[in-house]
């Protein structure tokens, strides 16, 4: 796998939001949805093809919602790519392949609606 140093950011423009791709320490992201019914085969099998250097880069990065918080505080929202997280994590790799997506607080709130903190 390359990390940022080697790759840079991979932008690319896709419905007027800006993605790139990073390499994010996997302890930063906020996952406030608790994953249920995990296939344990297949995190495995996504550990395995994370470990191989000629098959780790068959496993695209998550998404991720960058948020600014209102004192300018920053927080990395995640919540799908569930199985791929947990092999990450498994596998006690310190980072996790991102694509970051500029969000607003209010994106969030259709994810978490009333229980949406007060990011600062
Ligand atoms: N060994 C593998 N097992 C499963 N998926 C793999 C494997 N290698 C590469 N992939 C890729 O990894 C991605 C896994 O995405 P998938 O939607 O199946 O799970 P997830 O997003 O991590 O979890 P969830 O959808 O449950 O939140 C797919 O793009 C798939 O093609």
């Amino acid at each position: 796998m390359k990390d940022d140093a080697e790759l840079g950011p991979d932008k690319t423009i896709q419905a007027g939001n800006i993605e790139e791709i990073h390499n994010v320490p996997i302890d930063i992201l906020i996952r406030p949805l608790v994953s249920q019914g995990l296939d344990n085969n297949k995190v495995e099998s996504l550990m395995k093809t994370i470990q191989n250097p000629e098959t780790a880069d068959d496993v695209p990065p998550i998404d991720v919602l960058w948020i600014t918080g209102r004192e300018g505080g920053n927080y990395y929202y995640s919540f799908g790519g569930c199985h791929r997280y947990q092999a990450y994590k498994q596998l006690k790799l310190p980072t996790i392949p991102c694509k970051l997506f500029k969000s607003t607080v209010s994106d969030l709130r259709n994810y978490l609606g009333n229980s949406t903190p007060d990011l600062k």
